[in-house]
């Protein structure tokens, strides 16, 4: 059966009746909240009087029963002289008020410990080191199942969401933190328990048998190309964290200018790692990395550039002041590197005779001389190919001698052509680089040590490691400096590059026009031949017997 429908006015007399109880609820609650306002100062006292007396009280039980009677003296003293003292009592009364306000202000309680959650992911990460961190005859292990956690995970810090960003574990010192595959296998097991995704650096305390585990704050990506505050002979790679390097440089960071950490490579003929080998998945940044090593080379030297991939992502260097040539094909890449062979025989030459006749080095070969390649294995496959030289044979010359000769080879490939890398080249690349999403081992082959993080899944573009020499392995993130007709990349950063681009000879900077980004080589077997700029305008200003020759074709 249907229910029927309430008689009109009984409904609307029972809207009205719930709708006249919510309001007076609601009278009632801002009224409440009205008096809690009004009241409060109030309330504050009177909780600040209660605790007052609470720990007055304390104080007077843990008082030793003989010196009860001289305080209880001293007190009547006090109070005696407050009573007779003028305004004596008011004043006395405002004091006890102020005290009382003070003592029952609000304070956000103190978290004093882990919550349930945080407690769970602790015990469950000391679980899950028992089998690493124990032995069956130690009498009194640190670590077993169902054991103290707390005695070993003696410091933790959790962020907003629940998750570890520090950890310091306490390990027995039987344990082989000596050995890199034991250490390996407990930083993996803490990445994995901690949440996938993050970098942690570990830091192992030998002497303490103290590990500690955080989670470093990732690196800006906002710098771009800029004109760096370094001494001559130095180059900006990249920024790293603040207490891995001890420089600061200011620079500029979207609108503010800020100090960052720079990772700076010394050339020239004091520096121990000469030259530098780069080494990144496709898109990582590699080529990013040699633009911006060019813009900074080109303050104070020369730059040859080779490119191997042929994309035309030098093209905004060709013609500049400086840019001695920009190659992508294999003849030109060639011819240059023959070129660049005698130029460092020339000015090794010219160095001695000035050294022996005691006479200042000319000024013709006191100019830095920056040989860059990118992407030389694809050359090498197409000489290969063709019969020819490997491009990589010709760079011996520079390698060995250029630090004397004030040459300096950048490198920059892909991890499938490290193995093609002579000897010579490994040798002499003693600055490393690698770039872009990387598994341990291959961070560890090109930089000869083990990275000082989890290398994480995905990183952005110019994000990587590097290592000067035997020195420590350092996070690196690389400057934007995108190529200046790449539409794809902010507008911002492109301006950046082009405003530290030189100019044209004989244009100022000011005036250089932008040219249409420049049609990528064919990489049909043809060469582009561009070597006249090398020859023509070669650094010496004076045509060798090696340059002529090539000039002659
Ligand atoms: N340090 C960086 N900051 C911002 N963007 C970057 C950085 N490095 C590279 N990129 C961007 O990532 C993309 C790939 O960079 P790049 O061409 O330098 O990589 P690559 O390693 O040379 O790759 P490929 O060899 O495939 O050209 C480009 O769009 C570039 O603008």
């Amino acid at each position: 059966m249907a229910r029927r429908p309430l008689p009109r006015i009984l409904s609307s007399g029972s809207a009205s009746i719930t709708r006249g109880r919510d309001r007076g609820r609601e009278i009632a609650r801002t009224a409440a909240d009205g008096a809690t306002d009004v009241l409060h100062p109030l309330i504050t006292i009177l909780r600040g009087l209660r605790l007052l007396a609470v720990s007055g009280r304390q104080k007077w039980v843990a008082t030793p029963k003989e010196r009860r009677g001289p305080k209880l003296f001293l007190a009547a003293a006090c109070l005696l002289a407050v009573a007779l003292v003028p305004y004596g009592p008011i004043l006395a009364l405002i004091t006890v008020m102020g005290a009382a306000a003070w003592k029952g202000r609000e304070r956000t309680p103190v978290k004093t410990g882990p919550d349930d959650a945080e407690t769970a992911r602790l015990r469950g990460l000391y679980e899950a080191l028992v089998p690493y961190f124990s032995v069956p005859d130690d009498p009194s292990p640190l670590f077993a199942h169902g054991g103290d956690w707390e005695k070993a995970l003696d410091g933790y810090v959790f962020d907003d969401d629940g998750r570890l960003t520090r950890l310091q574990i306490s390990y027995p010192a039987y344990f082989t933190d000596g050995e890199a595959a034991a250490r390996s296998r407990i930083e993996q097991l803490l990445h994995t328990k901690s949440g996938r995704g993050r970098e942690y650096r570990f830091a192992w305390d030998e002497e303490a048998n103290r590990l500690v585990m955080t989670v470093p704050a990732p690196l800006s990506t906002s710098v771009a190309a800029q004109r760096f505050v370094t001494a001559p002979g130095e180059t900006v790679l990249g920024f790293t964290d603040p207490d891995a390097v001890r420089r600061t440089v200011p620079v500029r960071d979207g609108d503010t200018t800020v100090d960052a950490s720079p990772v700076v490579w010394r050339t020239g003929g004091r520096s121990t790692e000469p030259h530098l080998l780069a080494v990144g998945q496709p898109g990582s940044g590699t080529t990013t990395l040699v633009r911006s090593i060019a813009l900074q080379a080109l303050q104070q030297g020369d730059v040859l550039v080779i490119d191997g991939s042929g994309t035309g992502e030098y093209g905004a260097l060709t013609g500049r002041t400086g840019v001695l040539a920009v190659e992508s094909g294999l003849g030109g890449a060639l011819a240059t590197l023959e070129w660049a062979a005698h130029e460092t025989e020339r000015r090794l030459i010219f160095a001695n005779r000035a050294r022996q006749g005691g006479h200042p080095l000319p000024e013709d070969i006191k100019r830095p001389l920056w040989v860059l390649l990118d992407r030389p294995g694809v050359l090498g496959h197409l000489a290969a190919a063709d019969g020819r030289p490997d491009p990589l044979e010709l760079l011996q010359v520079p390698l060995r001698h250029g630090r004397a000769a004030g040459v300096t080879v950048v490198l920059a490939d892909q991890f499938d052509a490290v193995e093609t890398l002579t000897e010579t080249v490994r040798t002499h690349t003693r600055a490393r680089v690698v770039l872009g999403p990387a598994s341990r081992e291959q961070i560890v082959s090109v930089l000869g040590a083990e990275p000082s993080t989890t290398p994480p899944p995905e990183v952005p573009a110019g994000r990587g490691y590097v290592r000067l020499g035997t020195g420590p392995v350092l996070r690196l993130q690389v400057p934007a400096t995108p190529d200046p007709y790449d539409e794809d990349a902010p507008e911002a950063h492109r301006q950046a590059v082009l405003d530290v681009l030189p100019g044209l000879p004989g244009v100022s900077p000011k005036q250089a026009p932008v040219p249409d980004k420049p049609v990528a080589d064919a990489r049909d077997g043809q060469d582009t031949e561009q070597v006249p700029v090398a020859v023509e305008a070669g650094p010496t200003g004076q045509l060798t017997k090696a340059q002529a020759a090539i000039a002659e074709g």
